[in-house]
């Protein structure tokens, strides 16, 4: 089996998870683009999605499914993404498109948020892939000078804007043991919007597709 149609059979078990009548939470990135697929399937049984970037919020709006915005919604029962790395203890990874800050926004306001991956993303410890940290540009000299003092080898993301307008300073060479700490102490940099580790408010749910099938962390 092929990375993807692990990320295909991950995206179809994540679909357990929606609700009848509800508004979605959906991230970003290759494996929530199957993900959407499967949702444009049954998006007679929901009402919408809230869409954590440009990117999904057009690939969902081509399948005819609404896309609320953040502020109009109450209550998002399930936030489905993907991750970079995720660990056993349900902490990850995210940024590899960019999409963090607004996939950490809609991850925060969700009930549950299941983690779907294909079994490459498992890690034991987060940091092999280069962190992402979203940064105000004005202050992306100033914040790599920072990520220095913390151990780290940040490297410009060149030609890339977020949805929000900012840039993407890549972290090399940390190995994150203590992931909770470190994301509050990048967050408290003065110019950095986010960071990529999500660990305060890590996944509830792990699916992880695999050979032999589809696992289930919880
Ligand atoms: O900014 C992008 C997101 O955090 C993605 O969820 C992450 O990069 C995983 O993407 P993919 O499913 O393409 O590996």
């Amino acid at each position: 089996m092929d990375q993807n149609a692990k990320k295909q059979a991950v995206a179809k078990a994540a679909i357990d998870y929606v609700e009848s009548d509800s508004i979605v939470g959906v991230g970003t990135g290759s494996t929530v683009n199957f993900f959407i697929e499967e949702l444009g399937k049954i998006k007679h049984k929901i009402e919408g999605a809230v869409s954590s970037s440009e990117a999904s919020t057009e690939r969902l709006k081509a399948l005819g499914i609404e896309v609320f915005e953040l502020n109009e919604v109450s209550n998002l029962s399930v936030y489905i993404d993907g991750a970079d790395e995720v660990t056993e203890h349900k902490h990850m990874i995210k940024g590899g498109g960019a999409a963090l800050t607004r996939e950490k926004i809609v991850a925060g306001a969700a009930t549950t948020f299941v983690c779907i991956v294909d079994e490459s993303k498992r890690v034991p410890v987060l940091g092999s892939f280069p962190l992402p940290v979203e940064v105000i540009p004005m202050a992306r000299s100033f914040v790599a000078r920072e990520l220095v003092k913390l151990g780290g080898d940040p490297e410009y993301r060149q030609g890339v804007v977020t949805d929000n307008g900012n840039v993407i300073l890549d972290v090399h060479n940390l190995e994150i043991l203590n992931p909770r700490e470190l994301e509050q102490k990048i967050n408290n940099i003065p110019g950095v919007v986010t960071n990529g580790i999500f660990a305060l408010r890590g996944a509830d749910i792990v699916l992880s597709a695999t050979e032999s099938g589809v696992e289930t962390f919880k």
